[in-house]
């Protein structure tokens, strides 16, 4: 694609990787036997995510761009506002019931259920689907595609999600 824009985000919300398994997960062989292991993302923790979104094109608009930031802002703001400080929880982990209820009784947390565990890898994914389907809706998608999808966890860790 010609043209690339680049619109980031930031947001605070917690999580926890239910399914991490330092002990027989992918890459185990790698981590030496005689190091003590401890599954630290299986508890509830929180991060100040940076989510990097890329678009392309290789047509400017009328006004020369890919296409206005303000626009690619708007296209996320709700469901950025609706994650930020929210406890992102995959409906499949053992606890979501429970935390559910926690959550429904006291009101002092709100939730945001994801049907996957929450990986900085799945959450990329999922922010290029949900993109992906506003530019869809709005018949975009001739012009412009969602080129990648980049979530910072931490400020050494990061995943991107680039389908093509
Ligand atoms: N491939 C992935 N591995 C891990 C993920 C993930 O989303 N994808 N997530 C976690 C945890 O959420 C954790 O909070 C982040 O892991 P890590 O980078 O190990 O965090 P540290 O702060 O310990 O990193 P340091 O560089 O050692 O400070 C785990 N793994």
């Amino acid at each position: 694609m010609k043209w690339k824009i680049t619109k980031v985000f930031n947001f605070e919300a917690g999580h926890r990787v239910w399914k991490q398994n330092l002990t027989h997960g992918r890459g185990a062989e790698l981590t030496g036997r005689d190091v003590p292991l401890q599954n630290k993302c299986v508890n509830l923790h929180g991060h100040s995510y940076t989510l990097e979104v890329t678009l392309g094109s290789d047509t400017l608009s009328e006004q020369d761009m890919v296409m206005d930031f303000y626009h690619v802002k708007n296209a996320l703001k709700d469901l950025i506002d609706t994650m930020d400080h929210s406890f992102i929880i995959d409906v499949n982990d053992p606890m979501y019931e429970e935390l559910k209820s926690l959550a429904e009784k006291y009101g002092a947390f709100k939730i945001f259920p994801v049907p996957f565990c929450p990986t900085a890898e799945a959450l990329a994914k999922y922010f290029y689907d949900f993109l992906t389907q506003k530019l869809e809706q709005a018949g975009l998608l001739k012009d412009v595609k969602v080129v990648s999808v980049v979530l910072w966890e931490t400020k050494t860790s990061k995943a991107e999600y680039r389908p093509e």
